[in-house]
């Protein structure tokens, strides 16, 4: 049998319509194959159903990458608002913007996740291979036999189906892995942090304005928690506040409207005005759970888990989705690379992922402390400002940490360890020093000279 006719009659089976899964059919649907997409879920295209994990999400450049190669970027565009840096609030209501990069199109794009999986899926169809079954929940899988079992939410009726291949995008709390697991399979971790998250909402001023600036990601720091603001087009924000769940000021103790109130009036005085429905909302919304999940083996058999299945991380980088589409956008890289032979494809993926996978989970808890803490500290915004100027000068040997993983397509493993040696460098260089002035530039040069090896152009932006 030929390639294109192996292709045409081979079928993929994937578990999973969300942001993850509804990609990886588009690169599925073009390259030929027939694809079955299964989700537990009603279609967000027909039915208003909770847009999922967030409202809404900051995309960057390695999800933006993968959106080009399927061809559908300039239809994404028109959902992306540009987000230039973040844009600190202080408990006296001061303001400072801490750019995100240095060159113009280094900025990261509030996107809505309704929106964006709807097009994903709109996409998909439009190969004219791929077709989503909803309401279907993967509720058995037996890899020796070859077949899963689905559950109709509707019906309730249990259906057992075969696949060749079966790849599984079903999220952080994937049934996937944890029927991998019962088989006993080991390897998997998922570690919750003690901290949760709660969406509100500032509504749209009069006639579409934004209350508050619209190109920026707002941030609220307060130590040991948060709360953040993106835009959405319709000129609402949404707001999440980050926040333990036990101790003083936790999820826990902050338990009536009054003490909600009281909170957010001393702690947030210039955005509880802003929140008109704070109390409804905080109430009525869940109270999200945080974690990272870590898999040794993302395979078994013909077996594959990738996008939060494989790796969820928490979310303080905006990296899940951005590092769920560059899995898609590898896997099919490898199937160029091995003529569609998925045995070798499945292989070198789980192998190439899984450190890449671990390095942005330990870098966006990483992030969280630097969001809700360290932006307010001078000795950050020095080192910042020092590793913007080592940029200029050292273009592919020092790049901010926070650029690398958000601007370029360096693997993250690689981002993680550049940045360990950067921040030395950095530290080095500030120690006892209270501004840039004071730096000593031409040790800066030894420095970098010494320890930093060009980066490979081909990761570079
Ligand atoms: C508060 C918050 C903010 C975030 N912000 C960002 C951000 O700014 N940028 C970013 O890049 N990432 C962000 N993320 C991470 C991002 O949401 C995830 O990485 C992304 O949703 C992963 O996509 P996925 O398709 O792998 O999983 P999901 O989006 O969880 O989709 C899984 C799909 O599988 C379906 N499913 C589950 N179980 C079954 C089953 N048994 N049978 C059939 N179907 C099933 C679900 O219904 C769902 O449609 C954020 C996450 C959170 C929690
Ligand atoms: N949100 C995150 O970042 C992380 C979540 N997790 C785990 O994933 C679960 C779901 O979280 P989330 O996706 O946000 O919530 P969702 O509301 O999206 O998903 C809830 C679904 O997760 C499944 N689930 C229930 N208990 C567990 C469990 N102990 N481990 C894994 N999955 C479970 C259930 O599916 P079913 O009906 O198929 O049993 C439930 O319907 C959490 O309970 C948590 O254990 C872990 C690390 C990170
Ligand atoms: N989308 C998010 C959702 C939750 C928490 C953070 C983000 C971010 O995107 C943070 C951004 N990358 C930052 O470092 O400022």
């Amino acid at each position: 049998m030929s390639q294109t006719e192996l292709k045409q009659t081979e079928s993929i089976t994937l578990i999973g319509a969300g942001l993850v899964g509804s990609l990886m059919s588009i690169y599925l649907g073009q390259r030929g194959y027939k694809v079955d997409v299964y989700d537990k879920l009603p279609d967000i295209r027909k039915t208003s159903i909770p847009a999922g994990r967030s409202i809404n999400l900051a995309l960057a450049n390695r999800g933006i990458r993968a959106l080009q190669q399927v061809g559908i970027m300039d239809k994404a565009q028109k959902l992306l608002i540009p987000m230039t840096g973040r844009l600190i609030h202080d408990i006296e209501g001061n303001l400072n913007l801490q750019p995100y990069g240095q060159k113009p199109d280094e900025v990261i794009h509030s996107v809505p996740r309704a929106g964006l999986v709807s097009l994903l899926r709109d996409e998909a169809e439009a190969t004219g291979n791929v077709t989503f079954h909803f309401q279907q929940k993967l509720v058995g899988l037996d890899p020796e036999a070859q077949t899963f079992t689905l559950k109709d939410e509707v019906t309730d009726n249990e259906s057992e189906h075969n696949y060749q291949v079966l790849l599984s995008a079903d999220g952080a709390g994937s049934r996937t892995r944890r029927a991998l697991e019962k088989l006993g399979i080991k390897g998997f971790s998922s570690e919750l942090l003690e901290h949760s998250y709660k969406e509100l909402s500032i509504p749209p001023g009069d006639v579409h304005k934004y209350q508050i600036e619209k190109n920026a990601l707002h941030i609220w720091p307060r130590g040991g928690y948060m709360v953040i603001a993106l835009p959405n087009l319709d000129g609402s924000f949404t707001v999440t506040l980050f926040m333990p769940n036990k101790g003083p000021i936790s999820f826990s103790e902050i338990d009536t409207n009054d003490k909600v109130i009281d909170f957010f009036k001393e702690k947030f005085p210039d955005l509880v005005d802003l929140l008109p429905e704070l109390t409804e909302d905080y109430f009525t919304n869940p109270t999200g759970v945080l974690g990272t999940v870590r898999a040794k083996n993302w395979s078994h058999k013909n077996i594959l888990l990738f996008g939060d299945a494989a790796h969820a991380v928490v979310p303080f980088h905006g990296q899940g989705m951005n590092c769920g589409f560059e899995d898609c956008s590898e896997m099919n890289r490898l199937l160029n690379k091995h003529s569609d032979d998925w045995s070798k494809t499945i292989e070198e993926f789980a192998d190439i992922r899984r450190d890449n996978a671990n390095a942005i989970a330990d870098m966006a808890l990483e992030n969280y402390v630097e969001m809700r803490d360290s932006v307010r500290d001078p000795k950050f915004k020095l080192k910042k400002a020092i590793a913007f100027k080592l940029e200029q000068q050292y273009p592919t040997q020092f790049i901010p940490r926070y650029s690398m993983v958000t601007f370029h397509h360096i693997p993250y493993a690689e981002v993680f360890q550049r940045g360990k040696v950067q921040a030395d460098i950095l530290t080095e260089l500030t120690k006892d020093k209270h501004t840039i002035e004071e730096i000593d530039w031409s040790h800066a040069t030894e420095l970098v000279q010494k320890h930093l090896a060009p980066i490979s152009k081909e990761f570079l932006n």
